[in-house]
């Protein structure tokens, strides 16, 4: 197909406010499903996705299109993921289109990622096509937001295109807007080979998938390719698109979409951002390339049964076959034994990693608690970077200062919220940049904030101060000095490693007191007195005591009835085997979780 007949394209909308919907109207609009193929949110294939109402990663579907005008279109849609986590990906998705359809909630208006991703699209000269969906909701109002992408945006949405993806209404017109906005793309089509591989995944049966776009020239099947940053040569051994399932074409012309098979083993080996040419005949120079993506948060991860090491090793392999942005490193913890210390691009990440771990390969895991990288200066003028609280530098070692991550965060919310976030982000220790206000209703709020204080539990915090009307945004802005201290948790006078934390030091002796209260409440009593304390080096500031108790499960069996109280005997036993012994004392698994969320 000529590149005028084609057009490549991403959606990008704040969460929830329709993206896959519309998705999947397209594909059946356009026949690319059948209705009896249709469930809903088609590219949201992971069942974590599904139920979790959230994109993770980035799917390309080819779908062709009858227009109006009487040619037939391909059009290449590239989903891109919602949550600010994945923004990474969105930014690599949206390099390979010429342009984005921006999807606006007709009752919510513009939120903070809506901005955060039309900038993105902006940065790499997408067209951009303005949508305003729900339009079936009592609560829509049009205007309000045309308005808004105006002025707060910045784009003309005179010609907005009004679709409700529930209701099947607009889905023409959006198509028709694609073909007359968006621009085709424009390359050679008889130059030497130069394609973008912008993302792959591990199938089971056929190994290494990865997708690419062609800029110039054209992959056949049988070519002979050469990866730009490695030099490696491969043979294409199949080439296709995504309709949706994979479907072999033999060859891929430039301005396409699709997937090429070149038999490599892991995904390591065909890195995003790389450039694919051919062997004999390459392009003078590579396409620009991506930074690889960062991990921002890091935990370890232990299974708590020793026997499921070998399992969760290779779980975490199989993962990252499919997610280069997870990384782990082996791992030993004196309370919790071997495990692996995991990076991860946020909590979200972390927890469908978790999630995945304990569903797809039955591993049950404990998770530490989570931190972000520190970097340690010191006197000598040495510095390192520790992920791990149990790295932390003892008092008196020689440290200088400790330099923790910063972001930018930019929270919109509406006027009656804003003295609760400001206190919110004054907890968190932030520091207040800006305000300003959007129209008569809804501020913009810009703190610099310390990334660790946003990994724990912000956003939860954050919904629930602004009964979910707030919605949040952040970029990294480099590392800065703050007064960090290690808290260590001992359990009768045990340090658990697992629980120590690095914290501020203001609010070292609050979560330090809170943690020992948290493990009074949890941690059953048991035949001797359990005390719980935290500390700062040698000093204590915080203790609680677990009072001495015998629990005696055969009380109840009075009579003499030998088998039941067997019976009892072995499921105080299966109880145990949740219990993680530290010392003396059986800590339950709960405690970990508990502990992990109480770092406030
Ligand atoms: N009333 C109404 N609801 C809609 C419409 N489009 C989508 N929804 C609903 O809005 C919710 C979110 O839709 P999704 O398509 O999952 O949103 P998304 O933007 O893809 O979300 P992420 O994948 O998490 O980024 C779902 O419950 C949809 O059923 C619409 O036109 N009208």
């Amino acid at each position: 197909m000529l590149q005028k007949f084609k057009r490549n394209f991403s959606i990008i909308a704040h969460i929830d406010h329709g993206k896959s919907t519309i998705a999947d109207r397209l594909l059946q609009v356009t026949g690319t499903v059948s209705e009896r193929d249709m469930k809903a949110q088609v590219l949201d294939s992971m069942d974590l996705e599904r139920e979790k109402g959230i994109t993770i990663k980035a799917q390309a579907v080819t779908l062709y299109y009858d227009a109006k005008d009487g040619n037939r279109y391909e059009l290449n849609l590239i989903d891109t993921p919602g949550h600010v986590d994945f923004i990474y990906e969105v930014s690599r998705s949206l390099a390979a289109c010429e342009g984005a359809i921006l999807v606006v909630d007709a009752a919510q208006g513009v939120e903070a990622q809506t901005l955060a991703n039309v900038y993105l699209a902006l940065e790499n000269d997408l067209e951009v096509v303005p949508v305003i969906n729900k339009i079936d909701l009592p609560a829509a109002d049009v205007d309000k937001v045309k308005n808004e992408i105006e002025d707060v945006i910045g784009l003309p949405a005179d010609d907005a295109v009004l679709t409700s993806a529930k209701a099947g209404i607009g889905i023409e017109e959006l198509l028709e807007a694609i073909i007359e906005r968006i621009p085709a793309p424009e390359h050679q089509e008889e130059g030497p080979l130069k394609a973008l591989i912008f993302d792959s995944h591990f199938d089971d049966y056929r190994g290494v998938i990865t997708y690419v776009r062609v800029l110039d020239g054209c992959i056949k099947k049988g070519d002979k390719i050469k990866i730009w940053s490695t030099g490696k040569e491969l043979e294409i051994l199949e080439c296709g698109v995504f309709s949706p399932v994979m479907k072999s074409t033999g060859e891929l012309s430039s301005g396409s979409v699709g997937y090429i098979i070149t038999g490599v083993k892991t995904i390591q080996d065909t890195q995003v951002g790389d450039t694919i040419t051919h062997a004999k005949k390459p392009c003078a120079e590579p396409l620009q390339g991506y930074r690889p993506a960062q991990s921002m948060v890091y935990a370890g991860l232990y299974p708590i049964s020793t026997d499921d090491y070998s399992d969760l090793r290779d779980a975490l392999e199989k993962l990252q076959l499919n997610d280069a942005s997870l990384s782990f490193v082996p791992e030993t913890s004196l309370a919790l034994g071997f495990g692996f210390r995991c990076g991860f691009l946020g909590l979200l990440h972390m927890e469908i990693i978790v999630e995945r771990l304990r569903r797809e390969y039955n591993i049950d895991l404990i998770s530490t608690s989570p931190s972000v990288e520190y970097r340690v200066h010191m006197e000598n003028g040495s510095s390192y970077t520790i992920d791990n609280p149990c790295e932390f530098p003892e008092a008196g070692s020689g440290k200088k200062a400790v330099e923790e991550p910063f972001i930018k965060g930019n929270i919109l919310v509406p006027k009656d919220y804003v003295g609760n976030v400001m206190e919110l982000c004054q907890e968190k220790r932030g520091v207040f940049i800006d305000m300003n206000y959007i129209d008569e209703n809804r501020a913009m709020i810009t703190y610099e904030l310390p990334l660790a204080e946003i990994v724990i539990d912000f956003y939860d915090k954050l919904k629930s101060r602004t009964r979910g009307y707030a919605s949040f945004e952040y970029e990294m802005i480099g590392y800065k000095e703050s007064k960090l201290v290690k808290v260590d948790i001992l359990v009768s006078g045990n340090p658990v490693d697992a629980f120590s934390f690095i914290s501020h030091a203001d609010h070292a002796s609050s979560r330090g007191r809170a943690i020992c209260e948290k493990l009074k409440e949890i941690i059953p009593r048991q035949q001797f007195e359990i005390p719980i304390q935290a500390a700062l080096g040698a000093k204590i500031i915080a203790r609680e005591t677990i009072r001495a108790f015998r629990k005696n499960v055969t009380a109840k069996c009075y009579g003499g009835d030998i088998t039941r109280k067997k019976k009892l005997l072995e499921k105080q036993k299966e109880g145990k085997k949740r219990m993680k012994q530290i010392g003396n004392v059986e800590i339950p698994q709960e405690a970990f979780v508990s502990v992990l969320k109480l770092n406030d």
